[in-house]
């Protein structure tokens, strides 16, 4: 598929040589359409000007290639839109008022401010009603397993953090603050966390590898009191499960005897196999690097082992090619490319497949859609989109509004039924198993979901008004 763009190339003409009409009609030959032009620096022998250009995907590489050739042309840079949309950051801190004179000053201020630090000391509960603690969540990454990217480091995770914080922001209105730690040891960041733990009323652990995740999480569950929630594991989870639902509705197969084949037995495989399993699902079949896992064989990962004991019931050895034969189900959450047709080919007819490796599948949904009943990708250009953020807005506004101590099962449960609850059974088709993240219900529902599930398993501190007056 190819998508237009717009690409903005800063380039040098020397006079002497090349002219702007040069450039134009290299431009135009390879196929872009200049839509404006600015003139950066104006020297007596070589101009340095911006040209704005629209282009197709494909477009793109022919046009520098011709411009890099010309004689009396050099190109300095090259944005396209995606990178100008980064330029600076995607996110900032914007007061709630003005302070406009000494008397707004010394509201928020000295002196003010001290009234409202005592009070807060002499009861730290008023962190809640008196600074952003009730609507802030820290979106932690340590940079070591960021989309199927891998170990790229914490500054080149940035731009995911906020891109997550721009979302927690305009679907729900939870402000969230990106921290890339420069560190890869959990006691580490579990100590970090904890530190800054008291301005945030939750966290959202992001992009951490497997197995470290696990720990770190695990062990600032148990240490905080605020919801601590791995987005990779649960979020991912949480949304897979809920298209699964919907899936297996359009198939007409039930999730007891689905069989399912997960493959990336990592952060998010390890809690989509828990989930499933949470959920009824008595086959299904866990397969990383080294195969499908197995009772009979010993693992240094204890997530790993406690799965091996409940999934693979006929203890089949093999990998891949093995356990997709005859499946309903194959969810890839592992890396671009590791499926074929003909693995789709040797599946059970009605066949659902979510390939949910970011940002390359583990099929191109164009080979593969001729071969799937229901395919969903964690793409937004292509239809069923199983991505995260149809999940971590919505339960963290739940979990912030009922002033959650943790995110449980039950809350999980629930928001993954809220999410497939929005699409109609009248529009379920191949096609449209899970909501748009633009469908406003999605976060709404989500919330009241988690709110409801957290009452009812004691793990709420409050209930919020709206939900009150629902129940009375
Ligand atoms: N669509 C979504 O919402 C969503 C959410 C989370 C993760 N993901 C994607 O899922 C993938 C994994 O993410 P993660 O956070 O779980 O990472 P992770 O590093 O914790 O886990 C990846 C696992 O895949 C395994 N793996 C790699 N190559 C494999 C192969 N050829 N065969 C079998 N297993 C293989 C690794 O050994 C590892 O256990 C990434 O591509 C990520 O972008 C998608
Ligand atoms: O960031 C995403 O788009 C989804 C997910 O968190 C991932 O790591 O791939
Ligand atoms: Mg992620």
């Amino acid at each position: 598929m190819s998508i237009a763009t717009t690409m903005i190339i800063r380039l040098e003409i020397r006079k002497s040589v090349a002219s702007f009409g040069d450039v134009a009609s290299g431009i135009a030959a390879a196929g872009g359409d200049i839509v404006a032009i600015d003139v950066i620096r104006a020297g007596k022998d070589v101009t340095t000007r911006d040209i704005t250009v629209n282009v197709q995907d494909a477009a793109n590489g022919d046009i520098i290639s011709i411009l890099s050739k010309m004689p009396g042309i050099k190109i300095i840079n090259v944005s396209d839109r995606t990178f100008l949309a980064h330029l600076g950051g995607k996110i900032e801190i914007t007061p709630k008022m003005p302070i406009k004179n000494r008397e707004d000053l010394s509201l928020v201020y000295t002196p003010g401010v001290a009234r409202v630090c005592t009070a807060i000391a002499e009861d730290p509960r008023k962190a809640y009603s008196l600074t952003m603690k009730r609507n802030t969540v820290a979106v932690v990454s340590d940079g070591t397993a960021v989309l199927g990217l891998g170990d790229i480091g914490p500054e080149a995770a940035m731009p995911v953090m906020e891109g997550k914080a721009m979302l927690f922001k305009q679907l729900a209105n939870i402000d969230a603050f990106p921290l890339c730690l420069n560190t890869k040891d959990p006691d580490e960041i579990i100590n970090i966390v904890k530190a800054v733990s008291p301005g945030f009323g939750g966290i959202n652990l992001e992009d951490i590898s497997s197995p470290r995740c696990f720990e770190i999480e695990r062990r600032l569950a148990e240490e905080l009191d605020i919801p601590v929630f791995h987005d990779d594991q649960h979020g991912t989870s949480v949304v897979a499960f809920a298209g699964l639902l919907n899936a297996l509705k359009v198939v007409n197969k039930s999730i007891e005897n689905a069989r399912i084949v997960v493959v990336g037995i990592g952060a998010a495989g390890v809690s989509i196999c828990n989930l499933l399993l949470a959920a009824g699902a008595r086959y299904i079949y866990a397969v990383d690097r080294e195969g499908v896992l197995r009772k009979d064989l010993q693992y240094d990962n204890p997530e790993w082992q406690k799965l091996a004991a409940a999934t693979n019931p006929e203890g089949i050895e093999g990998g891949i090619t093995e356990v997709i034969r005859g499946a309903d189900v194959f969810i890839g959450v592992s890396r671009g490319g590791i499926l074929t047709v003909d693995h789709l080919k040797s599946m059970a007819s009605d066949n659902i497949v979510f390939a949910m490796a970011n940002p390359t599948p583990e099929i191109e949904p164009d080979l593969a859609e001729p071969f799937v009943r229901v395919l969903a990708t964690g793409r937004s250009d292509y239809p069923n989109q199983i991505n995260n953020v149809l999940c971590f807005p919505g339960i963290f506004r739940g979990a912030l509004d009922c002033r959650a101590r943790t995110v449980n099962l039950e809350m999980k449960l629930a928001a993954a039924k809220a999410i497939a609850s929005v699409v109609h059974p009248d529009e379920l088709n191949e096609q449209y198993i899970i909501p748009s993240i633009f469908n406003e219900k999605v976060v709404e529902q989500v919330r009241l979901a988690v709110i409801q599930a957290a009452i009812s398993t004691d793990a709420a501190r409050r209930i919020p008004k709206d939900v009150a007056a629902i129940t009375e």
